[in-house]
């Protein structure tokens, strides 16, 4: 009798869709795969993620026959819940930067001995010392502007391996605070989206049942990421309040340790649930990467990532300090404007993917002077979350379609350069690049990536890394196994070109004069 092989499967939860992907356990093979799209918008009701989830569970063919389950999902999204388990207000998406003010204010807040708080926090035990937990008791404190911001950061970053932006949870927090009092005072727990989609699955049981895991919590901006404890002061600190001890927070669980067992009142009660991940951390654990190794994912984010046998704490804000999904780390940069800056010019000249890229492809490298600085939808890495985007150098000869396209390729790829270099600033170890997400079907991305990045970049087969990642992880819980199950990385292709430096020193000063003048904001 011929055994049928076991399978799991992986969901990504990310900005613009939810997918799934059904593999075999053993040798990772796919098997079935499906979609389902997300709304627009920066705030969104929880219930759409879960909506959208069965969607691409049925349309990957239902999970009847698959034995595990892990989920991956956009980071920081902001979901909170009462008492009763009900989502009180919509989420706050990582790209939502409405908490650009709170994430200064958190800034100034912080003082260099609030940075370290070895162990269980005081809060955790139910009371609260020192400076940060001190003002978190004495909620409503004005922000003192004279702080030195740059000791907060450098104290935000020993504390959390991070800077806190806008995207961070921690700042949402804040937001919520001071502008829904009401809503912050009933918060009994905060998940995130991928937290909350696998408690779904779970049945929604009691809180106490909400789990995470390491890549996820070091996206908070409330987890300590070289120690791995949550740090609950700064929680208190954000939502001003002086019970945040009794706030529930996931639990973090250990790379491949499994959630437990889906809900057998939805018919999932079969299936193992794995601890789930950041998608950027499951994405790594889809490809396959080890020290050495960075991505680069060109999806609503664009996101730099390497993994790292250590901690990270980049005092400037240019590299996020993260946990990967295996136990490692994963530093990033991230951008705000990636694969819709392509998405809007080829609107703009009505034209799909592929003629854009031809378009772009068509033209010569430095698109005859024209430089887009693409902050669309303001920026996070650098931090200029009121930015606006910015056409500059148009002239009778440099004005045709031909250049707007390559434009806007090269400007997605010049902030993801200097999000590499940032990297490599902090000692981040670089040796082979990747280029993954919906941006690398580009044909121009791909060509014109290693000119701007001056080097040759690998461009994996068309793919869904996060969910192939999560799919690993929930083989890996399923086996329970020290290390992941070894499934053959995708075949990918090298590209290389002509480094083409005066591209991105002609971004680099258009950008910086962009920034510099009062019609950037
Ligand atoms: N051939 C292509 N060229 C450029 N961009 C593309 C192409 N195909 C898809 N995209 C874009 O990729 C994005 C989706 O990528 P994805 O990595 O799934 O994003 P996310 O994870 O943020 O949901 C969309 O903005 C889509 O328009
Ligand atoms: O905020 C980050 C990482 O810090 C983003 O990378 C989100 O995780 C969303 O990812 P995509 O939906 O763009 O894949």
């Amino acid at each position: 009798m011929v055994r049928k092989p076991t399978l799991v499967a992986g969901v990504d939860s990310s900005t613009q869709s939810c997918t799934v992907v059904v593999r075999d356990a053993g040798t990772g093979a796919l098997r079935r795969t499906g979609r389902a799209s997300h709304p627009d918008g920066t705030e969104v009701d929880p219930e759409v993620w879960w909506d959208a989830l069965q969607a691409a569970v049925a349309a990957a063919g239902g999970l009847d026959d698959v034995a595990a389950v892990s989920v991956a999902g956009q980071q920081h999204g902001m979901v909170v819940l009462d008492a009763d388990g009900e989502v009180i207000r919509p989420a706050l998406l990582w790209n939502d930067t409405r908490s650009a003010r709170a994430a200064e204010d958190l800034i100034a807040e912080l003082e260099p001995g609030d940075a370290h708080r070895p162990g269980p926090t005081a809060a955790d035990r139910g009371g609260g010392s020192g400076r940060a937990a001190g003002r978190t008791a004495g909620a409503g404190r004005a922000p003192d502007r004279a702080v030195d911001l740059a000791a907060g950061r450098a104290a935000w970053a020993a504390a959390t391996g991070s800077v806190p932006v806008a995207s961070f949870t921690v700042t949402k927090l804040r937001w919520l605070a001071d502008h829904e009092p009401g809503n912050a005072a009933r918060v009994a727990a905060v998940a995130l989206p991928h937290d909350w989609l696998t408690w779904r699955l779970a049945g929604s049981p009691g809180l106490d049942r909400l789990v995470t895991d390491r890549s996820e919590a070091s996206g908070t901006g409330y987890f300590d990421t070289a120690r791995g404890t949550y740090r609950r002061d700064l929680l208190g600190l954000a939502l001003r309040r002086d019970d945040a001890a009794r706030i529930v927070l996931p639990r973090v669980l250990r790379a491949g340790e499994a959630a437990g067992t889906g809900d057998p009142g939805l018919g999932l009660g079969h299936l193992v649930l794995g601890p789930g991940a950041g998608d950027n951390a499951a994405a790594a654990l889809g490809l396959g990467m080890g020290p050495g190794d960075v991505a680069i994912s060109i999806g609503t984010s664009g996101v730099v990532s390497a993994v790292s046998p250590h901690p990270v704490a980049d005092d400037s804000g240019m590299v996020a300090g993260f946990a990967d999904a295996t136990g490692a780390f994963l530093p990033m940069a991230v951008t705000l404007n990636a694969s819709r800056v392509l998405d809007v010019v080829g609107r703009l000249l009505g034209v799909d993917h592929g003629e854009l890229s031809a378009l772009a492809l068509a033209a010569a490298p430095g698109a005859a002077g024209l430089t887009l600085v693409p902050y669309l939808e303001g920026e996070r890495t650098p931090n200029l979350p009121g930015a606006t985007g910015s056409l500059l150098g148009l002239t009778l000869a440099s004005a045709t379609r031909e250049n707007l396209a390559r434009a806007a390729v090269e400007a997605v790829l010049c902030g993801l350069a200097d999000g590499l270099a940032a990297l490599e600033d902090v000692g981040a170890p670089v040796e082979r690049v990747r280029v993954i997400g919906g941006g690398a079907r580009s044909e121009a991305v791909r060509r014109i990536a290693p000119t701007v990045l001056g080097r040759p970049v690998q461009v994996p087969e068309p793919g869904e890394y996060a969910a192939d990642g999560a799919a690993r992880q929930a083989a890996w819980a399923l086996a329970g196994t020290v290390d992941p199950p070894s499934w053959r990385p995708a075949p990918s292709r090298t590209y290389d070109g002509e480094p083409a430096r005066h591209v991105r020193e002609r971004y680099a000063e258009v950008r910086h004069r962009h920034v510099a003048s009062p019609h950037a904001r």
